[in-house]
């Protein structure tokens, strides 16, 4: 069985609340899977403080900084366990060994320093057990050996075969021991290359570093707001990141995966259901484009390129060093924090020539280095910055100057050099009357789209069958394609798919009328996915359903568009909002909402059978798929839901009253079923224009939304109205929209043309996704 390491940073420790996060997480995880845990909170923090009032002899000092620690852990324990616990006992007596240690002058750096991820690897082995979870905790010292500063890989494999394959293991992070039992530790980000070296130990098929940040960002998304979360990026570009002085992923940490088939992924505990990044092998990642700033460093030009003498160097600061070959010269970029050290280890074979400069650097697909450098150069000139020095090599380019780039200026280069160059992924579900017209107009939509970013179809979804192809579909044979090659697939291959997208920005454009793809709607979310509908399903759902699926998405800064659900192309969703957003308050709404209901009441007359009109209008592409959605009011009642919920009311279907245009003993079965009985249907219909007829009225189907009355109204249903009525002079098929407002109170705004129909529906799902890319280019 393939197994995983998961490993929890002290951010993810830090509170019992956290505890209780992190223990819910690994309640899903595998028995035989294995935890790396840091030391929880501060505690290393202050763990190093301990050590330094211990060196400086400041004794006042020593038990200041042992009553915090006991403080923040007796908590953790009581509030976890119990302050009767094993766990608390065991605490308590590490703490007076360390105090005796102390006092008696026999403190060891290392020994102290391993009691933090000791700690939180036995409370979190408790917790789980406690919460039913088997689960057992190990001290990496016994299963790390380091021998004159190399990890022993072989003998370090054997001893991992300890790990138990029925429960969970969890392991301290950090530490390790050398060959006659004494602990070392494994630098800063120890327990991240701890998480890594197991992965590689154990032969995992992942390893999942949960941290506070939702993944690998293509810049530091705290300073710009714009910053694309990336689903995938190579390990060659993380391990680029990380000798440029990236924060996100250690050098070190990645060392263990090289050339190997181990997936890394960087998740948020704090957000437990999306999708992080994850770092793969090569060829299985597209080139992404980052942005990380330089603060302070100091450049070196070397005499001589010596290899070996920068590994060295490395190994001796703990942090991955950058070389740049310029013009026939070495130089090297170190933090100016290192610049003594790297002074003094190179002595004259070195010379400083600029100390103190910030900046930035840019890494990139191979190719475009030199195109970038000077189009950052151009900005930065443009934002008065005074250049010190601009290269760029294979993969990277570097800028330098005087100042710390502000947020603001990051921004500009972001835009510039990255927002823009995000591509689309489009899957489109649902190739049917509408979606057919919808993919013959996106051949001649494309150029338009692309002018505001790279757009590219990667889906076509049918009920059961998909085409997928992640590298792009081409546009001019798509249908044909999908009738050739279209494959059965179920609901979890799609979105297993949509998860392994590896573009910038994805949307699904939900052309179908499927209430079950509707539901999978928050896992497009959780998968980072915009959304376009034409489908009603999503917009109707039960309140507490929808008000999540929107929660979700303004957390993740997700789009939903669904404007054809009303109106079909009018800009009726448009005007609300735009009302809204200029200080309107909308009172009422009323009108014709439905093309096909506009249809039928504008070409029935007493001579005409109902149900031969309905086929026909079935024929033209008006009706729903199951044309009883239109007869019954319910899709008119899901249009006025969808309003509704547009003013902001907290409004379910049913709390808008309905009545049909056809007889109830229609509902059951299948449409074809009801057509067999469609007498019934054309009597109903007879009968009711008969009776308006007889009062010099004619019928049709109106739709009507009060807020001013208490309590609200909200209904939809049949109304025999004057022939000479607005409702009843519609061009047959047009839907009329009588918004009143504030501002709009005696002379109401009205939007009125084709309700429903293939073409301008299709052309009104374009004009969500033109609004799109135009928003996603900003
Ligand atoms: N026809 C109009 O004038 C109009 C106007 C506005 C909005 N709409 C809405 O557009 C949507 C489509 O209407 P249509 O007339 O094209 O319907 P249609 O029945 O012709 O096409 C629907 C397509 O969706 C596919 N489908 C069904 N379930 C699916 C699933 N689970 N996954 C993927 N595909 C699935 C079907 O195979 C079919 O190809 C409906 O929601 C409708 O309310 C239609
Ligand atoms: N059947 C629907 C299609 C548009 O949603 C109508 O006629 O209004």
């Amino acid at each position: 069985m393939t197994k995983q390491v998961y490993k929890f940073g002290g951010s993810s420790l830090s509170s019992a609340k956290r505890y209780h996060a992190v223990a819910n997480i690994c309640q899903q995880l595998a028995y035989g899977d294995a935890i790396v845990v840091s030391a929880a909170g501060k505690t290393t923090d202050t763990l190093v403080r301990l050590w330094s009032c211990y060196h400086n002899q400041d004794h006042k000092g020593v038990g200041e900084v042992i009553a915090l620690l006991k403080d923040h852990q007796c908590a953790l324990v009581s509030e976890l366990l119990g302050d009767k616990s094993e766990v608390y006992a065991h605490f308590i007596d590490d703490i007076n060994a360390i105090s005796q240690r102390a006092g008696c002058a026999e403190l060891e750096q290392a020994w102290l320093l391993a009691h933090g991820e000791l700690w939180s690897a036995r409370l979190l082995a408790h917790y789980l057990n406690k919460q039913g979870v088997a689960a057992t905790h190990f001290d990496s010292r016994k299963l790390f050996v380091v021998a004159q500063n190399n990890l022993k890989h072989q003998e370090n494999t054997a001893r991992c075969q300890a790990l138990k394959s029925d429960q969970l293991n969890v392991v301290t992070g950090f530490i390790a021991s050398d060959e006659v039992g004494n602990t070392v530790t494994l630098g800063r980000n120890g327990s991240d290359y701890s998480a890594t070296l197991l992965g590689k130990y154990i032969n995992a098929s992942s390893v999942t570093i949960w941290t506070d940040t939702q993944g690998v960002y293509s810049t530091d998304p705290r300073k710009v707001e714009k910053a694309v979360k990336y689903n995938k990026i190579s390990q060659q570009q993380a391990q680029q990141l990380a000798r440029l002085g990236n924060p996100v992923l250690h050098a070190k940490t990645l060392t263990p995966l090289k050339d190997s088939d181990i997936k890394l992924v960087v998740r948020s505990s704090y957000d437990s259901h999306s999708d992080g990044t994850q770092v793969v092998a090569n060829e299985q990642a597209k080139a992404k484009r980052f942005l990380t700033t330089l603060a302070s460093v100091d450049v070196f030009q070397l005499t001589h390129n010596n290899k070996d003498s920068i590994r060295e160097l490395s190994i001796i600061l703990q942090h991955p060093l950058q070389p740049l070959e310029v013009e026939g010269n070495t130089l090297l970029l170190v933090p100016s924090q290192f610049g003594e050290q790297v002074a003094s280890y190179y002595l004259q074979d070195a010379v400083l020539i600029e100390s103190n400069v910030s900046g930035v650097a840019i890494v990139s697909e191979a190719g475009s280095e030199s195109q970038l450098l000077e189009s950052a150069k151009a900005l930065l000139e443009k934002q008065s910055m005074t250049l010190r020095g601009a290269w760029s090599q294979n993969g990277f380019a570097i800028l330098l100057g005087d100042q710390l780039l502000e947020s603001d200026t990051l921004s500009l280069l972001h835009e510039e050099l990255i927002t823009a160059k995000q591509e689309l992924a489009v899957i489109v579900a649902g190739i049917g009357n509408v979606g057919e017209v919808f993919l013959s107009q996106l051949n001649d939509q494309l150029a338009r789209l692309n002018t505001l970013l790279p757009v590219k179809l990667v889906g076509l979804l049918r009920s059961s069958t998909s085409l997928l192809n992640g590298q792009g579909i081409e546009l001019a044979t798509a249908s044909a394609n999908f009738k050739n090659n279209a494959k059965a697939s179920s609901p979890e291959q799609i979105i297993e798919f949509i998860k392994e997208l590896d573009y910038g920005h994805k949307v699904v454009i939900d052309i179908t009328a499927s209430e079950s793809f509707s539901k999978l709607y928050p896992e497009f979310a959780l998968h980072d996915c915009h959304i376009i509908s034409a489908n009603k399903y999503a917009g109707t759902a039960e309140l507490n359903w929808y008000e999540n699926l929107r929660r979700l998405q303004t957390e993740k800064n997700l789009l939903w568009r669904y404007n054809t659900s009303v109106g079909a192309g009018l800009p009726i969703n448009f005007a609300l909002k735009d009302l809204q957003n200029s200080g309107d308050k909308i009172t009422k709404i009323s009108g014709v909402f439905s093309g096909t209901l506009s249809w039928l009441g504008a070409n029935y007359s007493l001579d005409k059978k109902f149900s031969d009109l309905v086929e026909q209008a079935r024929e033209l592409g008006f009706t729903e798929p199951d044309p009883r959605e239109d007869l019954s009011g319910r899709d008119v009642q899901r249009k006025l839901l969808i309003l509704a919920r547009e003013l902001g009311l907290s409004l379910e279907l049913d709390d808008i009253e309905l009545s049909a245009w056809m007889p109830n003993e229609l509902a059951e079965g299948s449409w074809q079923d009801a057509l067999a009985k469609r007498e019934l249907l054309d009597t109903f219909v007879e009968e009711l224009a008969l009776d308006a007829q007889r009062e010099g009225n004619t019928l049709r189907y109106v739709a009507e939304l009060d807020t001013t009355t208490s309590p609200i109204t909200a209904k939809v249903g049949l109304k025999a109205v004057a022939p000479s009525a607005a409702v009843a002079t519609l061009t047959p098929g047009d839907n009329i929209f009588v918004i009143n407002s504030v501002w709009y109170a005696d002379n109401a705004l009205i939007i009125q043309g084709p309700g429903a129909g293939r073409e301008v529906t299709a052309a009104g799902v374009h004009s969500d996704l033109y609004w799109l890319c135009h928003k996603l280019s900003e």
